[in-house]
């Protein structure tokens, strides 16, 4: 098969790309792929170091002002990068196209629908976002991992696949030790990260925990995000790290490095969530307010309702409320190992198989 794929910007849209890939070249090893991303979002690192063919646009996202100038920008690169996406793909020449997400995801497959190939698009949240609204008129088959999102699209185009990340954290046999980030290899440690990008509030008061944490019998691993780091060290320069504490801007292998994390502090983002129900890890979330329709919250949600996780509002976020819930969560194993079956009875963990059938279903349909 000739798969394109296009999902850019943020970890939560390219990591699903990623996996889909994965298991297609695991499937069938002669297939082509070529991956379509922006020039500005994380994936024009991230997906040439795994050694996938990358091209990428020049796009940028709408900003909430309608009628100003980036605006007028944005819908002239929109249209400069529909035709050269129609370029790369008549290049190519896919028998599918899927998006994952993203501006780019939009102008790639636009393109690729207008010129009558097979395309697939996938939904990581529970409330739509933007592209994928405007795109599910124009593409052929819609795959969602909320079954929410069911209802905000036409519904002869949905199937549930599930977010396939979670398919390819819960196959990996990890040999991953703590101790090769320098911590001891078998005491319990807690993972604290915002999100692929890291976030401002969490940071601020992770940091500010740090005196705290040094005193603990578990050990805690913080990431800030790679633009974050810099910001986080300074302020830190004055303060003691002791030997159960490790900060880094980011985690590239997170699939080996999960499966030894005994609980998650982070944001609500649908693939992290993907991960942390198809391994089954306990959690504390606290959703990013700075998203579309307040989504990650209705993310989170559906994990506290199965009592998989607990939730902190980012506004009564502080150091003492942070580790307090760290704590009580540290200090009880019972109610982590309840935690994480409840997590992991929600895991869709054939997410992958069921996205590729998706893709050839869409094949064959345009075939016939
Ligand atoms: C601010 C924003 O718009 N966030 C959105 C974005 O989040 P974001 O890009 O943060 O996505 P997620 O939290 O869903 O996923 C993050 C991904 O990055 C990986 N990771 C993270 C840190 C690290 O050091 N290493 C690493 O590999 C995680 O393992 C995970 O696979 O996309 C998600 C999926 O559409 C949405 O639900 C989020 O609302």
């Amino acid at each position: 098969m000739k798969m394109i794929v296009s999902g850019g910007g943020t970890g939560g849209h390219i990591y699903p790309a990623l996996s889909l890939v994965e298991a297609l070249k695991a499937q069938d090893p002669a297939s082509e792929v070529l991956y379509v991303g922006s020039e500005r979002g994380l994936e024009k690192n991230i997906v040439p170091e795994k050694g996938i063919k990358f091209e990428a646009l020049k796009i940028q996202g709408f900003k909430r002002k309608l009628f100003s100038l980036y605006n007028f920008e944005t819908v002239y690169l929109f249209l400069k990068s529909v035709k050269h996406a129609k370029k790369i793909i008549k290049q190519f020449n896919p028998d599918v196209v899927v998006g994952t997400g993203g501006y780019v995801s939009g102008a790639v497959l636009y393109a690729a629908a207008k010129m009558g190939i097979p395309t697939v698009i996938h939904e990581q949240n529970s409330v739509v976002g933007w592209t994928n609204k405007f795109l599910s008129r124009y593409v052929d088959k819609i795959g969602i991992a909320f079954e929410d999102a069911k209802a905000q699209f036409p519904e002869n185009k949905v199937v549930f696949t599930g977010n396939p990340r979670a398919q390819q954290v819960a196959k990996i046999k990890s040999d991953f030790n703590w101790n090769q980030i320098g911590l001891k290899s078998d005491e319990p440690t807690v993972l604290i990260f915002g999100g692929s990008q890291g976030a401002l509030k969490i940071n601020s008061v992770t940091a500010k925990a740090i005196p705290i944490f040094n005193q603990k019998n578990y050990q805690v691993v913080f990431v800030t995000g790679k633009s974050r780091y810099d910001d986080v060290m300074k302020n830190l320069k004055d303060v003691k790290i002791n030997s159960n504490v490790k900060i880094l801007p980011y985690i590239a292998n997170m699939p080996e490095v999960l499966p030894r994390v005994s609980l998650i502090v982070g944001r609500a983002g649908a693939t992290s969530l993907a991960e942390i129900t198809a391994l089954g890890i306990p959690s504390i979330l606290i959703p990013s307010p700075y998203v579309t329709a307040d989504h990650q919250t209705k993310n989170a949600m559906s994990l506290v309702k199965n009592h998989a996780a607990i939730i902190e509002t980012e506004s009564d976020l502080n150091e003492q409320s942070l580790t307090k819930k760290v704590d009580t969560l540290m200090h009880n194993e019972q109610l982590r190992q309840e935690m994480a079956e409840n997590a992991k009875k929600m895991g869709v963990v054939d997410a992958t198989d069921k996205l590729l059938s998706v893709c050839k279903t869409a094949i064959n349909e345009h075939k016939n």
